[in-house]
């Protein structure tokens, strides 16, 4: 009941590891194919940010993380989808670029350069201030 009037949350993870922060590629749909964003994916109904995000880097990375605190603000990208960050940390795996073209690392000055997905821009005064 209700559910078209719901928001569905994003959850995107921030890793950053030696001040530098890992951005992946998406490979898809085309208007966001080569642009850059922090990995993660669509909260399941029912499900916690904190599993999903767990899951997503798990399938798109081949990582294991913790969940930390939440980067930026909300940001609303409209269709009914609510995009959130949150600061992970890497306790085992290397990341795989399983379901991106590629994967990178990037200091505060890269980022500042780096073709972000728009709605990710909003965050780079946070991230900035976490390299
Ligand atoms: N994962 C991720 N998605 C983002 C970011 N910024 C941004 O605008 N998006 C948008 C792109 C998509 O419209 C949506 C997330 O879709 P997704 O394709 O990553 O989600 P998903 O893995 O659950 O895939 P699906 O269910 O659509 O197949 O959020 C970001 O930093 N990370």
């Amino acid at each position: 009941m209700g559910a078209v009037s719901e928001s569905r949350t994003v959850v995107a993870g921030a890793v950053i590891v030696n001040a530098r922060l890992l951005l992946a590629q998406r490979a898809h749909p085309a208007e966001l194919a080569g642009r850059w964003e922090l990995p993660g994916g669509k909260v399941e109904p029912g499900e916690q940010d904190t599993t999903a995000l767990v899951r997503e880097l798990r399938e798109e990375l081949a990582i294991d993380v913790v969940v930390g605190d939440p980067v930026g603000a909300d940001v609303d990208l409209g269709g009914g989808l609510v995009l959130r960050a949150y600061r992970v940390n890497v306790v085992s795996g290397t990341p795989a670029p399983l379901e991106h073209s590629a994967l990178r690392w990037v200091d505060a000055a890269e980022l500042h350069t780096i073709d972000l997905v728009a709605a990710d821009r909003q965050w780079i005064p946070d991230l900035v201030a976490l390299l």
